[in-house]
């Protein structure tokens, strides 16, 4: 049974310019986030990802459709019940939201201390959650005093506090660079490694994806337009929009200026080899084109891993014998998809 299923969820708002109109945020979502996963959910500014987000965890109520978490139907809760499943949910966010009066260990604490939690358990949780995210030596600075990636830390300890099953990260390292970026996201891939926390990643950013995520929705206006392994959607985008947020991260075939740029640098006839876990191998397309007596250089273009498989496509300008290319390239596109660039 999935952790978070939705079904059919639609949230309407009134629209502000005619309060007799409503407007979709959400217009027929149906998701499933099995245990375990960190489920990317990614789309362009609008998209209805952050409305998505505070209907799993209750903050909104849906307009139609079912929401059920850990079995539990969402949308029929009361009050006593969304305590409860919110106490099962972590949530951090782009600006920390950290209490700046109120030291580290103090803001790690509160929620603790809101649900009840005696002092001597409550220090001893707090002291467990600073070494897990590396913080033990920050536990009396004030937050102004922590450079941003230090403050995300603490926002997920934070969040960690009581134990949750599920954590929400909405924008949590839109405001970071991209190296705190990169650490943030290893400490949130040990959360949910070390200790089996199910994460719900909501970015605008495809590389945020491809570093953490095990499956992807993109969303547009308000639906999910393609959903699915992060490799199946990175290697075969169905979707406009999803071709656009891959190419930001994956090069594809050059086109346009790019194109003629690369014409007038490199001699010869230029081809894109698609390269695919399991399939074939740059090596591979690299013997052929030795073994045919031809000339190659790789021009743009490159490999990416994800989730420990490869994917991407090599752009080669190939020089020699017109004969002995269309023969390599016969070989190559026995063996993966070759497309020459006009
Ligand atoms: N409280 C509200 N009242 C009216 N309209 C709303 C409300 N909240 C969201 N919307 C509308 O719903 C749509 C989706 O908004 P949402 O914030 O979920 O998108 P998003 O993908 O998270 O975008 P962003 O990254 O900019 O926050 C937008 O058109 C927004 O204007």
């Amino acid at each position: 049974m999935a952790l978070v299923s939705l079904t059919d969820v639609t949230k309407t708002y009134p629209d502000p310019n005619d309060r007799r109109r409503q407007i979709a945020a959400i217009d027929g979502v149906s998701l499933d986030i099995q245990s375990g996963d960190v489920y990317g959910i990614i789309g362009y500014s609008g998209a209805g990802k952050s409305t998505l987000v505070r209907l799993i965890n209750a903050l909104e109520s849906a307009s139609s459709g079912s929401i059920l978490v850990d079995g539990a139907e969402v949308t029929t809760m009361r009050e006593g019940e969304l305590r409860k499943l919110r106490l099962g949910i972590g949530m951090i966010f782009q600006q920390f939201n950290l209490f700046n009066a109120k030291t580290v260990r103090a803001n790690i604490a509160y929620p603790l201390k809101v649900a009840g939690v005696p002092k001597a358990e409550r220090n001893r949780r707090v002291e467990e959650l600073l070494a897990f995210v590396g913080l033990s030596e920050k536990a009396k600075s004030f937050p102004d005093q922590l450079s941003g990636g230090q403050k995300q830390r603490v926002g997920i300890a934070r969040a960690l506090a009581t134990s949750p099953r599920i954590l929400l990260a909405d924008e949590a390292t839109s405001a970071l660079d991209p190296e705190t970026t990169h650490e943030v996201l290893g400490l949130l891939k040990k959360v949910n490694q070390d200790l089996g926390i199910t994460i719900i990643v909501i970015t605008h950013e495809m590389d945020v994806i491809q570093q953490i995520a095990t499956k992807v929705a993109v969303m547009e206006n308000g639906k999910v337009i393609e959903n699915g392994e992060v490799y199946e959607v990175f290697s075969n985008p169905q979707h406009a929009a999803t071709r656009r947020f891959v190419s930001t991260v994956v090069r594809g075939i050059p086109v346009g200026e790019e194109l003629q740029t690369l014409r007038y640098r490199h001699p010869g006839r230029i081809f894109t080899v698609s390269i695919l876990d399991g399939d074939t191998s740059q090596a591979r397309v690299f013997e052929i084109l030795t073994q045919a007596g031809l000339g190659f250089e790789l021009i743009y273009g490159g490999i990416n891993d994800i989730q420990g498989r490869t994917f991407g496509h090599l752009t080669l300008a190939v020089t020699g014998d017109d004969a002995a290319i269309e023969s390599a390239l016969a070989q190559i596109s026995a063996l993966t998809e070759i497309v020459e660039a006009r």
